[in-house]
């Protein structure tokens, strides 16, 4: 049996994506970029994330003679359903490449129609869920929910994960793209998720651990004179400043049980994907265990109120009975692990879920505060599911 290496190689002359198939595994950051291809050996676990499910695929891969492997998942947003996890046989794992990517090799590619668009619920049924959040505001149990909507797209043909991931790294590199299969009880499935997330949970690299959270956001514009006043004005918006805030003090809170040296910017800034502008917050912080891995510190502090709400109790009970379908993935963790505990987890945002054949699910969430807009956040909720949507349909 050949174990592949799975250390970072000095020079990464492409991105590693020939031939994707949407059984196979990718992740990018800005940093790293790692692949593996499909394959009956491949470990797997569905089952909710426990240390026992991640130790035991460790323990497994270790056994049978692989010295670094790394373990992939999905984790859902509500941490009580199966996670997805994999441990690959042979995994690729190299710097990402500086140069500009461009969408290349498969471009001919002629990408599926659409042949129909599902709104779950319907734009007007969305905005009275963010009604209700207002009213539950001015009761005062609960002070931000993020409320999330769904998109089913039919298509009359397959889709191409390579050139998806191409197209999606070519708008926006910095952020976290990915491709990763589902694993369920049923064996047969053949689901994965796919997207573009703009947003780290943590990256742990030794000791030291990066945390990222975006909230507060406003769509761009192609106007660069309107796009610079909307990049003003979110950076001075107090409603959004108030969504914000909600996010890094409850981040900051939890941190300081596991971690010593926080360094939590008292301002935010503001970033940009290509359709929106967020206000972010780069956090750096020492763990005070070394023995706590990116997923531990990942699962400590989600969901942030970035993904659900803030208290996140209340957030969480208003979201179950508001919401009217089942976020399985989507707002949850994706990502990658070494067995040492370094590792990038990313929240599956900006992301589908693919059936395998013809049907994708579209996710896009919004965080609410009082003074919330419901019209507002419609339109955020579209922009956010219009990068995906070009993605897959692109001819
Ligand atoms: C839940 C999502 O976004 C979150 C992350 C960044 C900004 C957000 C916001 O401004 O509402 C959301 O909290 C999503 O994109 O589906």
């Amino acid at each position: 049996m050949t174990i592949s290496a799975t250390s970072p190689s000095q020079s990464s002359p492409d991105w590693l994506l020939n031939q994707l198939s949407h059984r196979d595994i990718f992740f990018a950051s800005a940093q790293h970029q790692l692949r593996s291809h499909n394959h009956a050996e491949d470990l797997h676990a569905y089952a909710p994330i426990t240390s026992a499910s991640v130790n035991a695929l460790f323990a497994q891969a270790r056994s049978r003679g692989q010295t670094t492997p790394t373990l992939f998942g999905l984790i859902p947003f509500d941490t009580q359903l199966p996670a997805s996890l994999t441990l690959p046989l042979h995994v690729q794992h190299t710097l990402s490449p500086n140069d500009a990517l461009t969408i290349g090799a498969n471009s001919a590619q002629v990408s599926p129609s659409v042949l129909s668009k599902t709104p779950v619920p319907a734009p007007e049924v969305y905005g009275q869920m963010v009604e209700r959040a207002l009213e539950l505001f001015a009761q005062g149990d609960v002070k931000k929910i993020v409320l999330a909507r769904a998109m089913d797209i039919a298509l009359d043909g397959a889709i191409d994960p390579e050139h998806i991931m191409r197209d999606l790294l070519t708008r926006n590199r910095h952020g976290y793209t990915f491709n990763l299969p589902i694993w369920a009880e049923d064996a047969q499935s053949q689901a994965s998720m796919m997207g573009a997330s703009p947003e780290l949970l943590v990256r742990r690299e030794g000791e030291m651990v990066y945390i990222n959270p975006l909230a507060g956001s406003i769509p761009r514009h192609s106007d660069p004179v309107i796009d610079q006043q909307r990049h003003e004005g979110l950076a001075a918006s107090e409603k959004d400043l108030r969504e914000h805030g909600y996010v890094v003090s409850d981040i900051a809170r939890i941190l300081a049980e596991h971690c010593t040296e926080l360094d939590v910017p008292e301002t935010p800034s503001v970033i940009g994907t290509d359709a929106l502008w967020h206000l972010s917050t780069f956090i750096t912080a020492r763990l005070k265990s070394p023995q706590m891995s990116a997923l531990d510190l990942g699962l400590a502090l989600h969901p942030t109120p970035a993904m659900c709400g803030y208290p996140t109790a209340q957030a969480f009970a208003s979201i179950q009975a508001l919401e009217p379908f089942a976020r399985e993935y989507f707002a949850g963790l994706v990502g990658w692990q070494k067995e040492n505990g370094d590792g990038e987890w990313a929240l599956t945002i900006r992301c589908g879920r693919y059936d395998g054949q013809r049907s994708f699910r579209l996710y896009a969430g919004a965080g609410t505060v009082a003074g919330s807009d419901p019209v507002s956040e419609i339109r955020e909720t579209e922009t956010k599911m219009a990068t995906f949507l070009r993605a897959i349909t692109k001819s």
